[in-house]
């Protein structure tokens, strides 16, 4: 039985690493986003909230009582020490779930050929051990922050240059074209990784 080619989608806050997911997941990738995972640790998981309160207090709590994403990145971005809590926290658990979710999908017959993976951390964390290929996407900043209709925070100063990423990668897409562009890039990719014609 062979297992799946492991990816990492990589890239600045709003490139479109989750579009590009998208676009592999319609290509026939089984695919699991990393921000989903932390979205529902931070919903669900009662240590990580009694962690996060013990550390950045009961004001990080939304109305319903569970961690608010958005009172936590007001705190961590402008906090490093904060933030590195944060990471310390999180990643070892999203790391967990992504393994064990990789481990499931061998199991699976026929097994996907390729599985794919949100990471916006993956060299920031030293994570890409765990893929054998990384894609890249990047995209202005002006742009970034057009797309995602607000403005950008500290997020991009927790991360590496785009310029060294890129060095690093297997491949790279600069997203500055249409949905259909992005499409046409990861159905390449797809192609090259199955050994299909895209
Ligand atoms: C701070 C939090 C609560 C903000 O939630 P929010 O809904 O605003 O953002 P979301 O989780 O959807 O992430 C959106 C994007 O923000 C960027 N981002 C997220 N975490 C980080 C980080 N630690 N450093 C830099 N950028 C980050 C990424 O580009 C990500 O794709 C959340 O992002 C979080 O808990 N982050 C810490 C865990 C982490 O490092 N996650 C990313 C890799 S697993
Ligand atoms: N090629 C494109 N053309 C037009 N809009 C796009 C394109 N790619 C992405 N977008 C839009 O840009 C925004 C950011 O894209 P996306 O959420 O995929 O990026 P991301 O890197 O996952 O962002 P984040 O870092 O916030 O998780 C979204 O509103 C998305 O619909």
């Amino acid at each position: 039985m062979s297992r799946p080619v492991a990816v990492a989608i990589t890239g600045g806050i709003g490139a479109g690493k989750s579009s590009a997911l998208a676009a592999f997941r319609a290509h026939g990738a089984a695919t699991v986003s990393s921000d989903e995972i932390v979205h529902h640790l931070l919903a669900r998981d009662d240590d990580v909230k009694t962690a996060l309160v013990r550390r950045l207090g009961e004001s990080i709590l939304g109305e319903d009582g569970r961690p608010d994403r958005a009172r936590i990145a007001r705190v961590v971005f402008d906090d490093a020490e904060a933030l590195a809590f944060l990471e310390a926290l999180l990643h070892p658990l999203v790391s967990r779930e992504y393994l064990q979710w990789r481990e499931q999908l061998a199991t699976v017959e026929p097994a996907p050929k390729v599985c794919v993976t949100e990471v916006p951390l993956l060299y920031e964390s030293g994570g890409e051990a765990r893929f054998d290929k990384v894609v890249v996407i990047t995209a202005p900043r002006k742009l970034r922050e057009q797309r995602r209709h607000a403005p950008l925070d500290n997020r991009d100063a927790r991360l590496i240059d785009d310029r060294e990423k890129v060095k690093r990668a297997d491949f790279h897409y600069v997203n500055t074209g249409t949905f259909e562009d992005l499409d046409a890039f990861v159905a390449g990719v797809m192609a090259e990784l199955t050994n299909d014609d895209p």
